[in-house]
């Protein structure tokens, strides 16, 4: 049974379809790449996946369970976890406070196991040196490891990451992307959007196609990329 299902998902905002009869499964332990042209509605799929958007019509299964109607709260105690596109710590915090709101608030994690759990998961993510520093001064990659981290805090099994690579050098992508590859060969199951396709496809076993909401194309990365249209839609970005 695959970890997550969308059948037939559909949401507008007023007159403009942003999601459209959206269907796809993600495996257990799979990592799999979402991408598409600007606006073609990729982060609007995160957030009905999260449940920070509701869904007009189809349905969102986690574990066979239907969670369509679940709260965002709820989703993310079943074990979705995700990243923003723009990382918003809290900025006056330290970089271990903002791990112990997520795992406190956004996990299952009790008092007594945050503080081993938080600095477990710093380490994880490369950002124990910077365990005190406040967070809102934090350097770019350091911002968008603080991000992963927030959500590897709340204890994800589908861990979706929103353009976390946007922004970076090539050497800071490659850091980054080495520490997403472990938190997948820990059995982390992870949706990635990413308009960086050689980190993206680096990472992930199979791409989701978007265009004007719609599923253009699913694949394995290496068909997706050879495919004229797929190409044609991404000319002038990275390819
Ligand atoms: N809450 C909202 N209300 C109205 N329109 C919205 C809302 N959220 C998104 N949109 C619109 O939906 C469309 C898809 O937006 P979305 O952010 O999902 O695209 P995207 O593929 O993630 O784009 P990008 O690659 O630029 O991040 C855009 O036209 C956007 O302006």
């Amino acid at each position: 049974m695959p970890i997550l299902s969308l059948k037939a998902v559909s949401k507008s905002f007023g007159a403009l379809k942003v999601t459209d009869d959206v269907s796809f499964d993600l495996n257990n332990g799979e990592a799999l790449g979402i991408i598409g042209p600007n606006g073609a509605g990729k982060s609007t799929l995160f957030n009905l996946i999260t449940g920070n958007v509701a869904a007009d019509s189809g349905q969102i299964f986690l574990d066979g369970r239907d969670v369509t109607r679940d709260s965002a709260m709820k989703r993310c105690e079943s074990g979705i976890g995700r990243s923003f596109q723009i990382p918003q710590p809290f900025g006056r915090l330290s970089v271990y406070e903002n791990l112990l709101v997520a795992a406190r608030f956004g996990g299952t994690v009790s008092a007594a196991d945050a503080p081993g759990f938080c600095m477990d998961i710093l380490e994880r993510t490369r950002l124990a040196p910077q365990a005190n520093r406040e967070a809102g001064g934090l350097p770019l990659l350091q911002r968008k490891r603080l991000e992963l981290a927030r959500a590897m805090a709340t204890k994800p099994r589908i861990l979706l990451l929103d353009e976390i690579a946007g922004g970076l050098t090539e050497a800071e992508c490659r850091e980054l992307v080495a520490t997403i590859r472990e938190i997948h060969a820990g059995g982390t199951a992870i949706i990635w959007i990413e308009h960086v396709l050689h980190a993206l496809n680096s990472v992930v076993e199979r791409l989701v196609v978007l265009n004007f909401g719609r599923v253009l194309m699913a694949g394995p990365p290496e068909e997706v990329m050879a495919s004229r249209e797929v190409r044609e839609i991404y000319l002038g970005i990275e390819a």
